[in-house]
């Protein structure tokens, strides 16, 4: 049965909270009293189906519905998730937690920046179903979520908070005590007041700052984060050594520390006509299109690592992808075509249209090998781990038609020859908003030992489906 969330706040982070469950096959019903709401989770969206499909190889879940309400206690009918994402003001809070909470006796997570849950709990009618869980902007994209309980939050409420976020992609770290402000924005705002001094003091503008963000260590927090990332400075000698070196300099004047600089007329249009000089050729939503294409090919390259959000994204993939059903064709790939797939001409480069393939014969060797009792059933890596595979020896690919990133592509694919040793698919790529067959590919593989690394005949069980599936495919449609 499809899972309903109530968004209670459809600013920008209640439109990207939207836009994640939506995505993931939930039905999501909100409330804002705003009347241009309805319009902004709209251009929130349209932002979020161009991008969060093209993270994944497969397709995400069928979207959910959406709904607007003139109520929380409308909205929250029927949830099992409330995400309260109003303005940052705790007497609102308080209001909208007593009238969630009137309603629905759902676990609340709250979307603040600063508050702790204990303030959140103030006058609630039941505490123990509140907690922060604190996300990043945009939602729809980036993983993680800082679920911090107070000691009155129950765990039962906790541990069903961390099952459904996990299901629809995101990554909840759990806060071991409440703060102000939680563990990442305390990070952000040290570093944001330092970059304030410095383009106050003329050091920096700020582009310059930004520069020596994303030319620097913004790209190594990505993989690795702080900790692990300074271990590795240490040299061989590791953590101690990089804290015997750099420790001392935490007590020289090399940052301004708490001191905040008072935000004059003057220093807000030094900041703002520095800003503007620096991005103000590009809108709002082209800044927020470009920043989500980086994101992208970003998490798509962690995905190939296996490491940090990439990880997390293979493991998510592993959850909604569906084994293909026998059919004729084989449905083998249905998916997005991601912003790394293309090159300078702005279409898909030939060399993904070999990936594409590919990943469709993957999905024909899990078929014929599936093992419901190894533990990565269904998957050809299952296959790989014991200890066979067939290798590709021969492929012929027809280019038919360009085809440009975001859009969602299937591949139909059919065994033209499955005897002993051989298994030969004809695949077909297809738009899927048409079904226009935009490449073709011949593909010849031979079943092998990945021990021996010679070919090998495959066993009974794998060749009997290969053989059934090339009988099915011989049939005309
Ligand atoms: N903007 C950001 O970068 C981030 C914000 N947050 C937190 O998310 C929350 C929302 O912030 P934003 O989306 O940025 O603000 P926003 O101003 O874009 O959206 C707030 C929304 O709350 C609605 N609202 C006001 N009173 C309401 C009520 N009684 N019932 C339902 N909706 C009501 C407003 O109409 C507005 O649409 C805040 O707690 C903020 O700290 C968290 C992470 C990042
Ligand atoms: C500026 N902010 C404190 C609202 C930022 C956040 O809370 C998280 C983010 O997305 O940077």
């Amino acid at each position: 049965m499809t899972k309903t969330a109530a968004i209670i706040g459809g600013g920008v982070i209640g439109g990207g909270w939207a836009a994640r469950f939506l995505l993931n096959g939930w039905n999501v019903r909100v409330f804002d009293p705003d009347p241009e709401a309805e319009r902004k989770i709209g251009e929130v969206m349209a932002n979020a189906r161009a991008a969060l499909p093209m993270l994944y190889d497969v397709a995400l879940p069928d979207e959910g519905a959406l709904t607007f309400h003139g109520s929380i206690a409308e909205a929250v009918e029927g949830a099992e998730w409330v995400q309260e994402s109003v303005s940052e003001r705790l007497d609102l809070k308080h209001k909208v937690m007593a009238e969630i909470q009137g309603a629905s006796t759902a676990p609340i997570g709250s979307s603040t920046s600063g508050f702790k849950p204990s303030e959140l709990q103030q006058g609630a009618p039941d505490p123990s179903r509140i907690m922060v869980a604190h996300p990043f902007n945009p939602v729809y994209l980036l993983p993680l979520i800082e679920i911090v309980p107070s000691p009155e939050t129950d765990e039962a409420a906790i541990a069903a908070a961390e099952e459904i976020l996990t299901s629809v992609g995101l990554y909840p770290l759990r806060v071991r005590k409440e703060i102000d402000a939680h563990i990442a924005d305390r990070f952000l705002e040290a570093v944001w007041r330092e970059a304030l001094w410095l383009v106050k003091d003329g050091v920096a503008t700020t582009e310059e700052i930004d520069n020596a963000i994303r030319f620097g260590f913004g790209i190594r927090w990505a993989q690795m984060g702080l900790f692990e990332t300074y271990r590795v400075a240490g040299g061989e000698a590791g953590m101690r050594h990089f804290m015997a070196q750099f420790g001392p300099a935490l007590k020289w004047p090399w940052t301004k520390l708490m001191d905040v600089p008072e935000f004059t007329p003057e220093l807000v249009d030094m900041i703002a006509d520095q800003s503007d000089a620096q991005s103000g050729h590009l809108s709002i939503r082209e800044l927020e299109k470009k920043r989500d294409k980086n994101l992208i090919a970003m998490m798509r390259a962690l995905r190939q690592q296996g490491n940090a959000s990439g990880r997390l994204i293979n493991t998510h993939q592993r959850t909604i992808r569906h084994l293909p059903k026998a059919a004729n064709p084989l449905v083998t790939q249905d998916r997005v075509v991601p912003v790394d797939w293309t090159d300078l001409n702005g279409h898909m480069n030939e060399g993904r249209y070999g990936q594409l393939f590919s990943d469709a014969a993957e999905e024909v060797i899990a078929y014929v090998s599936a093992d419901e009792a190894a533990p990565l059933a269904g998957t050809s890596e299952d296959y790989a781990a014991r200890g066979f595979n067939y290798f590709t020896v021969e492929t012929t690919t027809k280019y038919l038609a360009e085809t440009q990133a975001g859009e969602r592509i299937v591949v139909h694919t059919r065994i033209t020859e499955g005897r002993g040793k051989k298994l030969r698919c004809f695949h077909e790529m297809k738009r899927a908003s048409d079904g226009e067959v935009m490449a073709t590919c011949d593909q010849l593989m031979l079943h092998v030992s990945l021990e021996t690394r010679r070919t090998c005949e495959p066993s009974d069980e794998v060749l009997a489906k290969v053989e059934a599936l090339a009988a099915l495919h011989a049939k005309e449609n």
